[in-house]
């Protein structure tokens, strides 16, 4: 097994690849790209770890090296946001390099499981599509927007609201990844009730979490240890599941284009990749209404991945 970080300098990329090289299973090989200098020592210095991860440190020459043979490529490349940007605001920046990564991926590792971190996740995910498209080998089943993030932060905040360990609760999180394309369904939470006031104030923290965190950052940049815990999770289950064991995970994919052509939603993860993609069953009125407002924005964030990459 191979898993490739792109990025892997970054506040993300060293949080994961930290957590990777204690966490994967022994005898995988974890291969960190990036374009800054500092890539091989970050790797040198993971590599005093005792776990049986071997890790390698790959530099801006080399990433076609860094890419052969990966069984599961993780891109947190790009640009993060600043206080008073959405997340849309890092599509100038972003989008190129996905693209450039991508076709990369395309043509040195066609069937590895990517899963797109880098924003913004709604559009990256739909550019990210198209360039394998146009290289003839798409596999639906193997293009994650990685959301983890959105589904840990709505358990953490449930938890600790309702005073019930985080263990015990379980909060499916669906649509895309930004402002109110998040969507909590709270009304599908097993083992807490809600007032219609907390579910509004929830709801509007859950979407607006990654803001909390740049304006505490206060310029430093947006999540990066919640981040790299989530795509730890992410990955770990890909890789339980290209080894066999079924996982679910809920992750940004195409799926029956009923909502919008990417959505997010809970994939049963296996062999292949995405096995199965799960009903997410009836929403509450408020949710279905939330659905409704949200769906033409995340259409339009897609249409201009789509646009981007073919233009
Ligand atoms: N999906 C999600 O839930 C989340 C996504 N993000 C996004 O993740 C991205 C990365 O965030 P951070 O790690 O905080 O940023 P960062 O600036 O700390 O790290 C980004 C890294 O990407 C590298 N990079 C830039 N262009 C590259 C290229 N072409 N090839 C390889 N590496 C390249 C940079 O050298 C840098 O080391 C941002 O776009 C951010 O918005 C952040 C948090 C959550
Ligand atoms: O908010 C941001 O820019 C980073 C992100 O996606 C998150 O923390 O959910």
């Amino acid at each position: 097994m191979k898993v490739t970080v792109l990025g892997a300098a970054g506040g993300i990329g060293q949080a994961l690849s930290l957590l990777l090289k204690t966490q994967l299973p022994a005898g995988t090989d974890l291969a960190l790209f990036d374009l800054a200098p500092v890539t091989p020592g970050v790797a040198v210095d993971l590599s005093h770890i005792p776990t049986s991860v071997s890790v390698k440190g790959y530099g801006k020459e080399n990433l076609t090296e860094a890419l052969a043979g990966a069984d599961v490529v993780l891109i947190p490349a790009g640009v993060p946001r600043k206080p008073g940007m959405d997340r849309s605001d890092l599509f100038n920046m972003n989008a190129g390099i996905i693209k450039n990564l991508v076709e990369n991926i395309a043509d040195t590792c066609p069937k590895a499981c990517i899963g797109i971190i880098t924003n913004p996740v709604n559009t990256t995910v739909a550019i990210a599509a198209e360039v394998l498209k146009a290289k003839g080998v798409y596999d639906k089943n193997r293009l994650f927007g990685v959301t983890t993030l959105d589904v840990i932060r709505a358990e953490t905040f449930v938890g600790e609201l309702k005073g019930i360990p985080v263990e015990d609760v379980h909060v499916p999180v669906i649509g895309g990844h930004s402002g109110t394309t998040i969507l909590p369904l709270l009304s599908q939470v097993k083992t807490a009730q809600f007032t219609q006031e907390e579910i509004e104030s929830l709801t509007h923290r859950i979407q607006n979490a990654g803001t909390e965190v740049v304006e505490a950052k206060a310029g430093g940049g947006s999540a990066t240890l919640s981040m790299g815990q989530a795509a730890a999770r992410f990955c770990l289950s890909v890789v339980k599941g290209l080894q066999g064991v079924h996982v679910t995970e809920y992750a940004y994919v195409e799926g029956d284009g009923s909502d919008a052509q990417y959505f997010a939603q809970a994939v049963v993860l296996g062999a292949n990749g995405i096995e199965e993609i799960l009903p997410y069953g009836e929403l509450s009125d408020f949710e279905a209404k939330a659905k409704a407002d949200m769906l033409d924005g995340l259409k339009k964030d897609i249409q201009m991945g789509i646009d981007f990459a073919n233009q």
